[in-house]
């Protein structure tokens, strides 16, 4: 019997998702007659350790991998659960993806005072996000609301709507379901108000790629009907170079089979590029087969109606 030992941030929400992976993957093993048993080995990251600052300015979201990477490559670990949207496009050498679960639901939620939905919010209202895709499509929508960053894991930013006197903060709906805090959710942002963060609500297992047995068990509990969108997404904010925290955001759905001959399942994906301060937002749709050139094609639609300039400013 081999012990998979898996690296996890000790954030509530990272401890809860790797909790929920064990799960499903000795049901698995359950079902598949296989002999793997599994520990949690917390690991604290740098992104951990300085949660006061606003991501961009500290080097963004690789932060938070890094040293759960490094303890992989040197076999302190053997696998670590990740959301989607916290990982880099590029992996380390040596290392890969062997699993994307089925995904949550990847929209994002409104958390208000007084349960209030995002049109019913005073005019002025304050409103708590450090993201730069949240602020700048908020601001877009409703100009007169004022943005306030909150970093933090989602525990605190939840009490930072009481002891900031916010009148809103928004927040993935899929930590808020993983942590069973989905009763504190007063709306679901439509995509038009709030296009998500590219592979949110979607997981990734990390291990090495020469560890056969265990990308042989990851196998089985991937599902490709979320990765295909997923990839699409991924590819998207790849071509825009989005490794930094910029205001980008992406959506890839599967749309329902035509009646057509020769039919095959299409993907559809809507990308937009955004100005911080929501006085432009670039938003492209379209459809494919195939996630790669579809990432690809709308990013580039993006580049050609001036995506590229946005982010200069941005990264500037
Ligand atoms: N940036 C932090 C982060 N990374 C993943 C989630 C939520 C879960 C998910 O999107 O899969 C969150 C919290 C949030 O943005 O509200």
């Amino acid at each position: 019997m081999r012990t998979i030992k898996v690296g996890s941030r000790q954030s509530a929400l990272a401890l809860t998702q790797t909790g929920y992976v064990i799960q499903d993957l000795r049901n698995i093993c359950d079902r598949e007659g296989l002999a793997f048993d599994f520990e949690v080995h917390k690991i604290v990251t740098k992104g951990d350790l300085i949660l006061d600052v606003t991501l961009s300015k500290v080097g963004g979201k690789g932060l938070f991998v890094k040293e759960i990477e490094q303890a992989m490559l040197d076999r302190t670990i053997d696998m670590a659960v990740h959301s989607m949207k916290d990982m880099p496009s590029e992996l380390p050498e040596g290392l890969v993806n062997g699993a994307v679960p089925r995904r949550a639901d990847p929209r994002d939620a409104l958390v208000s005072r007084g349960g209030l939905t995002l049109d019913q919010l005073p005019e002025g209202a304050r409103v708590g996000t450090s993201s730069l895709r949240r602020s700048s499509q908020l601001k877009s929508y409703r100009p007169d609301l004022q943005l306030e960053s909150i970093r933090g894991n989602i525990d605190s930013r939840l009490r930072k709507l009481e002891t900031e006197g916010l009148d809103a903060i928004i927040l993935a709906a899929a930590g808020l379901y993983r942590m069973g805090w989905e009763d504190r959710i007063t709306e679901y942002l439509s995509e038009e108000a709030c296009l998500p963060a590219v592979g949110q609500g979607a997981l990734g297992i990390e291990c090495r790629e020469d560890d056969e047995e265990l990308l042989h068990l990851l196998t089985l509990y991937n599902d490709p009907a979320t990765a295909a969108p997923v990839m699409a997404e991924r590819r998207f904010l790849s071509v825009l170079n989005g490794g930094c925290q910029v205001p980008i955001g992406a959506h890839a759905v599967w749309l329902p089979e035509d009646d057509s001959l020769n039919s095959e399942n299409k993907l559809q994906l809507t990308g937009m590029v955004g100005m911080p301060d929501g006085r432009l937002i670039l938003k492209e749709t379209l459809s494919g087969k195939d996630p790669v050139r579809l990432g690809e094609e709308v990013a580039w639609r993006l580049i050609d109606r001036g995506a590229e300039q946005i982010l200069a400013e941005v990264r500037g």
